[in-house]
């Protein structure tokens, strides 16, 4: 019988995967670099405009999770591809729901970078 990899190792393989998975998205969604650039120009923005610590952590948080959300987006759209490359209705709906699902939390990011960036851009 194969012996069991120890709890540590596991782990540690998981964060390799999970490494992986990043590294792909980066370098292969266009969705997810046109975030990652908008979350590096926000980042530059957030120095020029010196903004408070409370702001760091929620503009911080707002980019992590929109490119966290268009990765499962990603996922989703494989997962979809994979069980029914045909077209099909079902498909066509589940893509447009996940889409949507990134859509509600991009507004309220945009929403987000207005609330800090718009009172320092016109004072
Ligand atoms: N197999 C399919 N059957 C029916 N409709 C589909 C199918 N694949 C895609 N669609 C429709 O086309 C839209 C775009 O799908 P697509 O897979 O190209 O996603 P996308 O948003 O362009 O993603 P990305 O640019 O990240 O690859 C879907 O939201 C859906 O409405």
């Amino acid at each position: 019988m194969a012996k069991k990899e120890s709890f540590f190792i596991n782990r540690v393989k998981s964060v390799g995967y999970a490494f992986k998975g990043a590294y792909l998205l980066l370098t292969t969604e266009a969705s997810i670099q046109v975030q990652f650039s908008i979350g590096i120009l926000v980042t530059i923005a957030g120095f020029y405009f010196n903004i408070s610590t409370t702001e760091w952590i929620i503009q911080t948080l707002v980019i992590a999770i929109i490119m966290a959300l268009e990765g499962v987006n990603t996922a989703i759209e494989e997962i979809a591809d994979f069980i029914h490359p045909e077209q099909h209705p079902k498909i066509g709906l589940i893509k447009d729901l996940a889409a949507g699902a990134v859509f509600i939390f991009a507004v309220a990011a945009a929403c987000v970078g207005c609330i800090i960036y718009l009172p320092k851009l016109l004072a």
